[in-house]
């Protein structure tokens, strides 16, 4: 069934578990998380970007926003598995209430750029406007920059997110869950050094805020992802992912929803370049999508038992 972010991050957060969500632009992804769901009995959270409901509308954000609810419904109505869709770095207003009126189950304001008090406002604003919808909302603390080796630069200190500031932002937002930044960053290259996130700063927001948390930048670029890749042409140097053990260890801190889009993409063209240069004469594309379908299921199918929500459906 089609339900609403904030039931499947609540029983997560009561339970100590975390739920993937996935970014998807397209159809493919969304089957191919569907089907991960379905076959490890588990519930999945769908995420788009504002750039994805841009791509599926062809620039009109209406349309694609009212294209990824039918989408996104259709299939969770078909399944036994919990489904939700969730707007992911909302910044534009217009693109936020076209995704609430729409039919999204959830939506992240992201004003983590501005200053506290202007977070508070812009998350405020989004939170009574999308709970008098019956919609959730995320919203981020801190920025997200990778914690270069051991040393926190000065700059990055300032970046993490302050855990008295989250206790405080809860209280003064209403918002429904957080996510704090601990260190990960967006992409393929998010540590040049050791991965490292700093859980007792996590540790402090759970116990201060109590509410479901986010990890972004979660991806792990998984060593045999990226081998295939540049077995068939990919040039990936350099990439390096938040590695399983630590994804597993952010849960045990209070991480409910961890946001996955890198590891998808990876998988998908890791699969499509193998594929297309073992079948040189294929040009359906349901036959040159299929086998990146299968990897990418399976990545998350790995995903969803790590992060131990495989049979909460
Ligand atoms: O945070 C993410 C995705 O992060 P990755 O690039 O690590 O998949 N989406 O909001
Ligand atoms: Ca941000
Ligand atoms: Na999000
Ligand atoms: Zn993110």
């Amino acid at each position: 069934p089609y339900v609403n972010t904030k039931e499947i991050l609540e029983r997560a957060n009561k339970e100590f578990y975390a739920v993937p969500a996935l970014n998807i632009n397209n159809l493919e992804f969304l089957q191919a998380i569907i089907d991960a769901g379905v076959e490890e009995h588990s519930p999945v959270i769908i995420e788009t970007s504002e750039g994805a409901i841009k791509y599926a509308g062809n620039g009109d954000i209406k349309l694609g926003a009212k294209l990824f609810v039918s989408m996104v419904e259709s299939y969770a109505r078909n399944v036994d598995i919990p489904v939700s869709l969730h707007v992911d770095h909302g910044k534009n207003f217009k693109i936020i209430m076209a995704a609430i009126q729409a039919g999204y189950s959830s939506v992240m304001i992201d004003a983590s750029e501005f200053p506290f008090e202007k977070n508070v406002a812009e998350t405020k604003k989004i939170v009574e406007i999308a709970h008098s919808l019956g919609v959730s909302v995320e919203a981020e603390l801190g920025r997200l920059v990778g914690i270069e080796d051991n040393v926190a630069v000065e700059s990055h200190e300032a970046a993490l997110v302050d855990p008295d500031e989250a206790k405080l932002f809860a209280e003064e937002t209403g918002v429904d869950f957080l996510a704090p930044a601990i260190g990960t960053s967006h992409g393929a290259f998010k540590f040049k050094g050791e991965a490292r996130l700093d859980f007792a700063r996590l540790k402090k927001v759970k116990d201060l805020t109590g509410l479901p948390l986010v990890l972004h930048g979660a991806s792990s670029v998984p060593e045999d992802i990226k081998k295939l890749a540049e077995t068939y042409g990919a040039d990936f140097k350099g990439a390096k992912g938040v590695p399983g053990e630590i994804l597993a260890e952010s849960v045990k801190f209070g991480i409910n929803k961890v946001n996955t889009d890198t590891d998808l993409r990876m998988a998908f063209i890791a699969s499509l370049r193998e594929f297309l240069s073992k079948n040189p004469g294929e040009f359906d594309p349901r036959k040159y999508f299929k086998t990146p379908k299968e990897l990418v299921k399976n990545v998350i199918r790995e995903r969803l038992r790590l992060l131990g929500c495989s049979n909460k459906a």
